[in-house]
């Protein structure tokens, strides 16, 4: 067994044991919540208001490539994906993103947050703040669903699970903790509660039919965890740079 292939490291009696029902399935992804991002020092930081300016408007502008990743990752899965009722389902995901006539989409709402953060929609474009980190963490998310059955690649969104929580957390916390950014800027975590509860719908019912053997299941596992990861190794990237100051190369002259 290779180690460095996380994702097979499952407990070596586990083609003996009967499978997971759904619902205890279910709650052992529901059990990984402790290591969704919203545990990261850096978001504890953000979320209690001791964050500066400069901190938050480095997370803004990181997330925003994790914004534009979203889609080209949908367009991964649906790419590997023969089933016309899914990509029916998923091709929403890619919309709610890029938008159409008469909704300009979650891009288009983060380019907001970063104007009511006092950047410049430039300065998201052209991802000028984007640390080496944060972009190589989600180029192994895109990575991921572009070479993975489409099933996988769907369930690793289960990470969502979580998200109306955070989101929620930031609608109720942010206003109060950083009066200087404009109130405008909180429309994209509204979008998302609605978004990310019926995306988890879709994705859970994906997941609960796709792995159904005990080896299976513990394989979706330590998907759920790769994706844990990815989310995970951002904040520690943002963490280095902004909380302690010490950005990439940061002791290096000249
Ligand atoms: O702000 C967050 O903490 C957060 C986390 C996640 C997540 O859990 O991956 C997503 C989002 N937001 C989000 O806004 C979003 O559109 C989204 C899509 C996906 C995905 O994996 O397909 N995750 C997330």
């Amino acid at each position: 067994m290779n180690y460095a292939d996380r994702l097979n490291v499952i407990s070596p009696e586990s083609d003996k044991l009967a499978p997971w029902s759904r619902e205890a399935f279910e709650q052992k992804l529901r059990d990984k919540e402790k290591y969704y991002h919203i545990n990261h020092e850096f978001h504890v930081l953000m979320n209690s208001g001791q964050l500066g300016k400069e901190a938050i408007q480095g997370w803004v502008a990181n997330r925003f490539y994790y914004q534009t990743a979203i889609p080209v990752k949908d367009a991964a899965i649906m790419s590997n994906c023969w089933d016309r009722d899914v990509r029916r389902g998923w091709v929403q995901r890619i919309l709610d993103h890029d938008g159409y006539a008469g909704e300009e989409g979650g891009i288009e709402a983060w380019l907001a947050l970063g104007e009511a953060v006092g950047l410049e929609r430039e300065d998201l474009i052209s991802h000028r703040l984007l640390l080496p980190g944060v972009k190589f963490a989600i180029d192994a998310y895109i990575n991921f669903a572009r070479t993975q059955p489409w099933e996988i690649a769907a369930s690793s969104s289960l990470t969502e699970l979580f998200a109306p929580t955070i989101h929620q957390k930031r609608l109720n916390n942010w206003p109060q903790h950083y009066q200087w950014i404009d109130a405008k800027g909180y429309d994209y975590f509204r979008k998302r509660l609605s978004e990310a509860r019926r995306d988890v719908e879709h994705g859970l019912e994906i997941t609960l039919d796709y792995y159904t053997t005990r080896p299976q299941q513990e394989f979706m596992l330590n998907v759920l965890q790769f994706k844990l990861d990815v989310l995970w190794t951002m904040l520690d990237c943002m963490w280095m740079a902004y909380v302690a100051d010490k950005p990439p190369y940061h002791n290096v002259e000249g």
